[in-house]
């Protein structure tokens, strides 16, 4: 957002905020494993009644880059026709398609189809080539003959998406596409890194209307004393000093699923239930921010190999598949299970003390192969809320996954899920060579699922939802019930997604900066102003995005 509202045809200045320190700009982050760990900042919900109390763990990351900097870089266009049904006007798969090409630079492009599986035709029906983000397919030409072999199995079973970004054939199992670059496009060897939207966007620009501001925490939205829904910037810290950043257009808040709501709600924007017992003035009784958060659940299961799974080439997780439980006739035009395989179980060390996976195979370090399938319900029945629990903007919100008593509905969707795959490693003839024995659950619960997915469901990363589109916003992702002040992270999500949710957010914050850019072209008050605050000159910002203009 902060590289597009800056490019120069714009003429406006820019201040982008983010509560992270630079630490995030070193190479460690670079590379390209899931770094998500206990060091990072867990954002534990309250106890859950369908979990026998347990809390579920959501990492964020703090930093320019935001939490894709630790995040598995999956790489998934969302279902065309969940879009066209369920998202608002404005957002449906042809009007978000155009941001989706806008945004990579696929790697169909330079090598041949031969090693990317994508046609030429195919690719340049679905895939862009001028954007800024690295996108990597498998490399079907470097695969060990379990790949292959899985490959066919799947073929034959429910179908092999050689593109799963084909909205004409998105079922079935695939080998995953990632954030990534390669140092060298054209060279499958090429050693490669994380293509994360701070490499992507921002790292090398040097624009003088751009000023990024890291280790600057935001402490909520500022309103004109006359005009008191008409929002005028921002309050953060940075290095224990307090300044006022002052908008001339926006403020953009990109804090993401738990802090944007949070800014919204201790500024005074929110359900005035929630606030008026903290004393907060309301400014916008707007009941939606905070509601409707939406998160995918997801249970594991590990698997004894006769030999060891290899990732892909590129280091990339190996494959999954995108399924339909068909247990909704209302989801029956796209999927709602998602199913990873990894090589082995992703983070293994670091869930383990807390979604309480099976601490057998955690601790003993088993020297034997083996592979974890990670079963997703993708659409769950389950909605719940973020709300503030004090009145300091440095708390965590309070967060309720809504996982208190699971519907039939999201319970038999899981079991659907580890079924499939209890059938694809006993019943296949893939599984039949590959696959020794079920180690986890196995008989870990005396066979009780319903004990397992208790005890282990946890969150699949990928919440979203609680300043959803068409609710808390209008149509533009402007805030409801306030001026100048525009959404733009997962918050923004009115309903979740079949897949995981970054490139969908990506073509999203391509369009709200379309839609910024359209508002503000044809703005007669496009005067030349700019602001001190204090020691700083003001402008916008990525994460508190304040929206200026130009001298
Ligand atoms: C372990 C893990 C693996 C995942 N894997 C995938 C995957 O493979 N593919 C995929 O598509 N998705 C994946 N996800 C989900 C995806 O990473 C997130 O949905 C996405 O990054 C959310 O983006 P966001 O911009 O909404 O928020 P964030 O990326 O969380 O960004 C919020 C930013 O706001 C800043 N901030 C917060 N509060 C303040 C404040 N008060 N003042 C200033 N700054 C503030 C933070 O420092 C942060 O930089 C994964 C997530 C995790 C945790």
């Amino acid at each position: 957002m902060a590289a597009r509202l800056s490019e120069p045809d714009n003429n406006w200045t820019v201040l982008a905020l983010d509560r992270g320190s630079a630490s995030a700009l070193t190479p460690q982050y670079e590379v390209d494993g899931d770094l998500s760990g206990v060091y990072d900042p867990n954002y534990f919900s309250v106890p859950q009644n369908y979990l026998l109390g347990r809390l579920v763990r959501n990492p964020r990351y703090y930093g320019i880059g935001g939490t894709a900097m630790i995040n598995g870089m999956t790489a998934v266009a969302p279902s065309r026709h969940l879009l066209d049904q369920l998202w608002p006007n404005g957002w449906k798969w042809d009007d978000l398609f155009p941001y989706m090409v806008k945004i990579q630079n696929h790697y169909c492009y330079y090598l041949p189809s031969s090693l990317t599986g994508i046609s030429d035709a195919d690719c340049r029906l679905w895939h862009g080539q001028d954007g800024p983000i690295d996108i990597a397919p498998p490399l079907f030409g470097n695969m060990s003959d379990l790949l292959i072999e899985m490959m066919n199995e799947c073929e034959q079973d429910v179908g092999f998406m050689t593109d799963y970004d084909n909205p004409t054939k998105q079922y079935g199992c695939y080998f995953q596409q990632q954030f990534r670059k390669p140092l060298n496009k054209t060279d499958p060897n090429s050693s490669s890194i994380r293509a994360s939207t701070w490499e992507a966007y921002l790292k090398g620009i040097n624009r003088t209307n751009l000023q990024i501001l890291d280790s600057a925490t935001v402490l909520k939205l500022v309103f004109d004393d006359n005009e008191p829904t008409k929002c005028i910037g921002v309050v953060y810290e940075y290095k224990g000093q307090v300044y006022t950043a002052t908008a001339k257009k926006e403020v953009i808040l990109s804090a993401g699923v738990f802090d944007t709501p949070k800014l919204l709600q201790l500024s005074g924007v929110g359900p005035k239930l929630w606030l008026e017992p903290f004393g907060i003035k309301i400014i916008a009784d707007n009941s939606e921010v905070g509601k409707n958060f939406m998160d995918q659940m997801a249970v594991y299961t590990a698997f004894e190999t006769t030999e060891p799974v290899p990732p892909l080439p590129w280091g990339a997780d190996t494959c999954g598949w995108l399924l339909n439980s068909r247990l909704k006739e209302s989801y029956s035009n796209w999927t709602d299970i998602q199913i990873y395989c990894y090589s082995q179980f992703p983070g293994l060390t670091l869930d383990v003390p807390i979604v309480g996976y099976d601490p057998i195979l955690a601790y003993s370090n088993p020297p034997i192969s083996f592979m974890t399938f990670l079963v997703f319900n993708t659409l769950p029945d389950a909605h719940g809320t973020v709300k503030i629990q004090s009145l300091s903007p440095y708390d965590r919100p309070q967060i309720d996954h809504g996982w208190q008593n699971l519907s039939e509905y999201d319970q038999m969707n899981l079991q659907y899920g580890v079924n499939f795959v209890r059938n694809m490693t006993t019943s296949t003839r893939w599984g039949q060579k590959y696959v020794k024995q079920e180690l986890f659950p196995g008989n870990r619960y005396g066979g009780s699922d319903d004990l397992h997915r208790r005890l282990n469901l946890c969150s699949a990363y990928h919440q979203v939802g609680t300043c959803g589109l068409g609710k808390c916003t209008d149509n533009q992702a402007r805030v409801l019930g306030i001026k100048n002040v525009r959404i733009c992270d997962v918050s923004l999500f009115p309903t979740q997604l079949n897949v995981n949710p970054t490139f969908t957010l990506y073509s999203m914050c391509e369009k709200v900066a379309h839609l910024v850019r359209d508002q503000h072209s044809h703005d007669p008050t496009n005067i030349a102003s700019i602001y001190h605050c204090q020691k700083l000159k003001l402008f916008i910002s990525i994460v508190f995005l304040s929206l200026f203009l130009n001298q």
